[in-house]
């Protein structure tokens, strides 16, 4: 399969047990290009801390952060050869801070963000369901404190994840693809809007 080197690296953000792996793994393949979890790049401390059921802080998340900007810098892995454009990416990351995605987005500022909405008890419901993960359930009060829904300023999207994985990818590519329209719009100079009209833009709501 080969990776649409044109694409924005996308960042599938929101709390512990929105879907962000499976939503990104899922909209990595439909899209054709790489799939990383930010989950990965955290450390043992981080991972360990977060096992013993204490939230992270700003200044756990900050170097995390900067690992996963690298890797939406470099927009994925390059060809077998190792040259050629490099894919574009998606990145599965909690990003629930807009000082976070900030942070992402001075490393790759082409980055736009999926937002993954859920009720409070479907969060709940699934952190419950699923074993082995290094996340306990008892976080997800903190999650859901610290997240800062993304704001209609910041380049991207958000989806409710009540559907079945294969609904969320569609609802997500279809707005992506919106967002891609806009920015079309934005840089055609003969387009009525010299830039990207807010009111169309799918992230509030
Ligand atoms: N749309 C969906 N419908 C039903 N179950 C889902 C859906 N999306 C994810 N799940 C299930 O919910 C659980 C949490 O999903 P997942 O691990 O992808 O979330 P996550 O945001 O990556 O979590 P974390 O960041 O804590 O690792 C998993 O058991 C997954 O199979
Ligand atoms: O910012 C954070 O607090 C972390 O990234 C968490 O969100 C977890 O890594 C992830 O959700 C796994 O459960």
């Amino acid at each position: 399969m080969t990776g649409d080197a044109s694409r924005a690296p996308v960042v599938v953000m929101g709390v512990a047990a929105a879907g962000k792996s499976t939503v990104g793994q899922a909209l990595a393949a439909r899209l054709g290009v790489a799939f990383i979890d930010a989950d990965d790049l955290h450390s043992d401390a981080n991972r360990a801390k977060m096992s013993a059921g204490v939230p992270l802080d700003d200044d756990d998340r900050a170097p995390w952060l900067d690992a996963v900007g690298a890797v939406l810098a470099a927009r994925g892995p390059a060809d077998d050869e190792g040259d050629g454009p490099a894919a574009s990416v998606v990145v599965a990351c909690s990003a629930l801070r807009r000082p976070y995605r900030d942070r992402l987005r001075a490393h790759a500022p082409a980055t736009v963000f999926v937002q993954l909405d859920a009720a409070p008890e479907v969060l709940r419901s699934r952190a419950e369901a699923r074993t082995g993960h290094f996340m306990p359930p008892e976080l997800l009060d903190s999650q859901l404190a610290t997240l800062e829904p993304l704001a209609a300023d910041e380049p991207g999207c958000r989806v409710d994840v009540g559907a079945p994985v294969a609904e969320v990818v569609a609802d997500a590519i279809a707005a992506l693809d919106a967002l891609d329209g806009i920015a079309e719009l934005g840089r055609d100079p003969h387009g009525e809007s010299a830039g990207p009209d807010r009111d169309a833009l799918p992230v509030s709501g």
